[in-house]
């Protein structure tokens, strides 16, 4: 049985907790979330693992697992910390790794901890090959992020374009992987993903667009190298809670889960 504490409560956490509730396999101990956020965190765990607390932090508790699916904040606030003491972690929040130097702090606290942490897929698919790629030499990686005009509300897009009364595909934005998180971080985890698996922020091409043609999050990622070559097309529906995530990052989230629980992991 693994016991796992979860940081945040929102779009993700909820879809997670809802999955696996009946897993014998697999016990949310604790739930965490800002101070700010108890109360309502607190009533929807209630509602979906009863045996679940909810906290501001883990408290000297230790799990077997400390899963975040909460943003950039949490990462400095409960991950390195967590890893420093030793316990291993899962990260969903990969687009905070674009600022300077927070990667390399996570490794580093995870090798002071002597445990790991674990970056997920998310929203994007084929993490693997294009990781196995890289052990060969990576020549180019484009990433085409698609989406519908509602899902680059309150980001820089509003003042690219009337996001209301787009009526084609626009693009909002092309340019590297790092210049595309550092204005679009809510948006860029797939792009940082993609980046730490294959040839970096610096390297890796990216154009952003918002299209009133789809109704689904739309990534396509084309790389080539001494591999040979790969093109990719995601058309992942958004959540209702969330329009700016993609349902098969929290079926991520649950597979990563099941594969250090379960028996047989794939
Ligand atoms: N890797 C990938 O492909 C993807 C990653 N993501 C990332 O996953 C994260 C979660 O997404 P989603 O569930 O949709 O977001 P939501 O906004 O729905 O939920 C976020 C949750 O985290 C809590 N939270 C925020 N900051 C902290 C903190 N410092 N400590 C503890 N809890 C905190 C929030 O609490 P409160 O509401 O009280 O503030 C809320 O419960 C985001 O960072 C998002 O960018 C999303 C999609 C794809
Ligand atoms: O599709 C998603 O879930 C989110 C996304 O594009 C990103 O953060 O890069």
């Amino acid at each position: 049985m693994l016991h796992v504490s979860m940081i945040g409560c929102g779009a993700i956490g909820v879809g997670v907790m809802e999955l696996l509730k009946t897993d014998p396999e697999v016990v949310f101990d604790l739930v965490i979330v800002p101070q700010s956020g108890l109360e309502h965190a607190g009533a929807t765990v209630r509602e979906l693992c009863p045996h679940t607390r909810v906290d501001v932090g883990l408290n000297g508790s230790r799990p077997d697992l400390l899963i975040e699916c909460a943003g950039h904040l949490a990462i400095e606030e409960h991950i390195i910390p967590a890893l420093e003491s030793g316990i291993p972690c899962m990260v969903v929040s990969v687009g905070a790794l674009s600022e300077y130097g927070l990667a390399d702090k996570l490794e580093q606290a995870a090798q002071r901890g002597k445990t790991q942490v674990q970056l997920l897929s998310g929203a994007i698919g084929a993490i693997d090959a294009l990781s196995a790629a890289r052990i060969g030499g990576l020549d180019s990686v484009v990433y085409t992020g698609r989406k519908p005009p509602g899902a680059w509300k309150d980001t820089p897009a509003e003042k690219v374009v009337d996001l209301d009364a787009l009526t084609q595909a626009t693009v909002i934005f092309e340019g590297t992987a790092r210049e595309a998180a550092r204005l679009y971080p809510k948006n860029a985890n797939v792009a940082a993903t993609l980046s730490l698996a294959g040839l970096g922020l610096d390297h890796t091409q990216v154009r952003l667009l918002a299209d009133p043609g789809v109704t689904e999050n739309v990534h396509h990622v084309e790389a080539s190298g001494a591999f040979g070559g790969f093109e990719l097309t995601m058309r992942g529906k958004p959540l209702a809670a969330n329009p700016k995530t993609s349902a098969l990052t929290v079926f991520s989230v649950v597979r990563a889960l099941n594969n250090r629980a379960h028996a047989l992991s794939i």
